[in-house]
């Protein structure tokens, strides 16, 4: 270009100190004559890099159609040598990077020139704000877990398109992540990665857990934090990951949030900020999951056993037996009540009395079946449901409990071993018309019978 407005000041000069990406071209050959600095500073392309517009719209569009199927028609509504309208686009960088630009384009002759304002930030911004709607949306109407995180971690990978993410979630009683969301990684990658204990060189989320502070790992194939996991990653096609603790509005762990990439990479400031938007997103979802799992579990199990509650039991009794009546199945009960419990109260203390009764509920839990339910329904007092059995095969499970349990202790504080045993009583549904309250009813006559019969026994009022 040779156009200037006097001898020295050129109106390349000008462009040049234009905060704008300016490309001028050919507008019969599209011969690209000029790019500005700003240009070359966001896009990352020289003048000599760049043959003719179109080829590089292609290059830089999001579809190989991109110049035929999107910017022909726009050019085309254009009139006296200017765009009417800005066009929004998303075009990717020479280092691959997106970015999101709003251009238009104006005639000088034979000269065309385009302005491409960079509006990510805009974009970015707008983004964020409709992610998180629709995130606090699936949160109010309680949607599954799985599919909030999948839409938290779509949006960062929408807006990192080199990226892969996932969210693990800490179970705290196993002391290991399971996983959350990982939609676009491997299967395998993410069957081998769901259950990984917390730890100090457990790949980036496992020490991230554990150190609680976020862990970047430029290069998995030469960090000591991969060095277990190496292999994994290599088939699964990933180089780098950087990983932030999840954590609650208190301050608990609950997850990690993962960004992969496929080559060795540096986070830079704009990949700290979405690592922080997405931890915050994630966690207010996995925070309210929580807390309306924990209100549930509150609902229906009773605190200090975790066995089902008086309540959730009755409810599910009525369904077993009117399922049992339907297909003449056989059904059985068994109360139990802790024998002489007043006395281990008084002896050791209520604390100790506790540990009696949660350690009752393991060693039965361990003794009886998948299917057979146990419920804590009042103080000292059990009941088990147990489908699909005959009254012989109830004496014989009841038994068992019996034994087990006689055969058990705790500790107290003072290290002794506290010994408690068990009176049981069970009944079983006879014939097509059976009611939940007479059947327990019966069971509990049977546990009285026991108590009387001297405690630690099991009977029923056929024997
Ligand atoms: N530690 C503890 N004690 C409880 C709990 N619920 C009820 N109890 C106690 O259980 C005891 C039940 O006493 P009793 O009804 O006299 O029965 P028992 O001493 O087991 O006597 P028998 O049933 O005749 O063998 C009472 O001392 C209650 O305070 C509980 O959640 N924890």
């Amino acid at each position: 270009m040779n156009n200037t407005l006097n001898e020295s000041v050129s109106l390349e000069d000008v462009l040049d100190t234009t905060p704008i990406p300016v490309i001028c071209s050919d507008a019969v050959t599209g011969q690209v004559q000029y790019v500005n600095k700003a240009f070359t500073d966001l896009f990352g392309f020289h003048l000599n890099e760049m043959a003719t517009i179109d080829s590089w719209f292609v290059k830089v569009g999001s579809t190989a159609k991109f110049y035929p199927n999107v910017i022909e028609p726009w050019m085309s509504t254009g009139h006296q040598g200017a765009s009417t309208e800005f066009l929004n686009a998303t075009f990717f960088c020479k280092w691959y990077s997106q970015k999101h630009i709003s251009m238009r384009f104006s005639l000088i002759g034979n000269t065309r020139i385009w302005y491409l304002h960079d509006v990510t930030d805009y974009w970015v911004a707008e983004e964020r704000l409709r992610a998180r709607s629709v995130m606090l949306e699936m949160v109010a109407k309680s949607s599954a877990l799985p599919d909030i995180l999948d839409v938290i971690v779509k949006q960062i990978q929408k807006e990192n398109p080199m990226s892969l993410c996932s969210v693990l979630l800490f179970d705290k009683t196993n002391q290991c992540l399971r996983l959350g969301s990982g939609p676009s990684l491997p299967d395998f990658y993410n069957d081998a990665i769901d259950g990984i204990k917390v730890g100090l060189n457990v790949g980036s989320c496992g020490t991230a857990a554990h150190i609680n502070e976020r862990v970047i790992v430029e290069n998995i194939s030469i960090h000591p934090y991969w060095e277990n996991f190496t292999e994994l990653a290599k088939q699964a096609g990933l180089a780098a990951c950087w990983s932030d603790p999840i954590l609650s509005s208190k301050g608990e762990l609950l997850g990690t949030f993962a960004i992969y990439k496929q080559v060795p990479s540096a986070p830079t400031e704009k990949d700290f900020e979405l690592i922080q938007f997405a931890s915050n997103l994630a966690s207010i979802a996995i925070e309210n999951f929580r807390t309306q799992e924990a209100l549930e579990n509150m609902a229906y199990f009773d605190h200090l056993t975790g066995l089902a509650n008086r309540g959730s039991f009755f409810q599910q009794c009525e369904t077993v037996l009117k399922d049992a009546i339907e297909k003449k199945a056989p059904l059985s009960v068994i109360m139990m009540d802790v024998d002489n419990f007043k006395r281990v109260n008084d002896q050791f203390g209520h604390k100790a009395g506790d540990l009696v009764l949660q350690k009752l509920a393991q060693t039965s839990l361990s003794i009886l079946r998948r299917q057979d339910l146990m419920s804590r329904i009042g103080g000292e007092e059990f009941a088990v449901l147990l489908p699909l059995t005959e009254h012989e095969e109830a004496l014989v499970i009841a038994e068992r409990l019996r034994v087990a349990v006689e055969q058990s202790a705790v500790v107290d504080g003072k290290h002794q071993p506290i010994h408690y045993t068990v009176s049981f009583g069970v009944a079983s549904k006879a014939g097509a018309s059976c009611f939940v309250d007479r059947l327990l009813n019966r069971a509990d006559k049977a546990l009285y019978k026991a108590k009387a019969a001297g405690k630690n026994c099991v009977l029923s009022l056929d024997r």
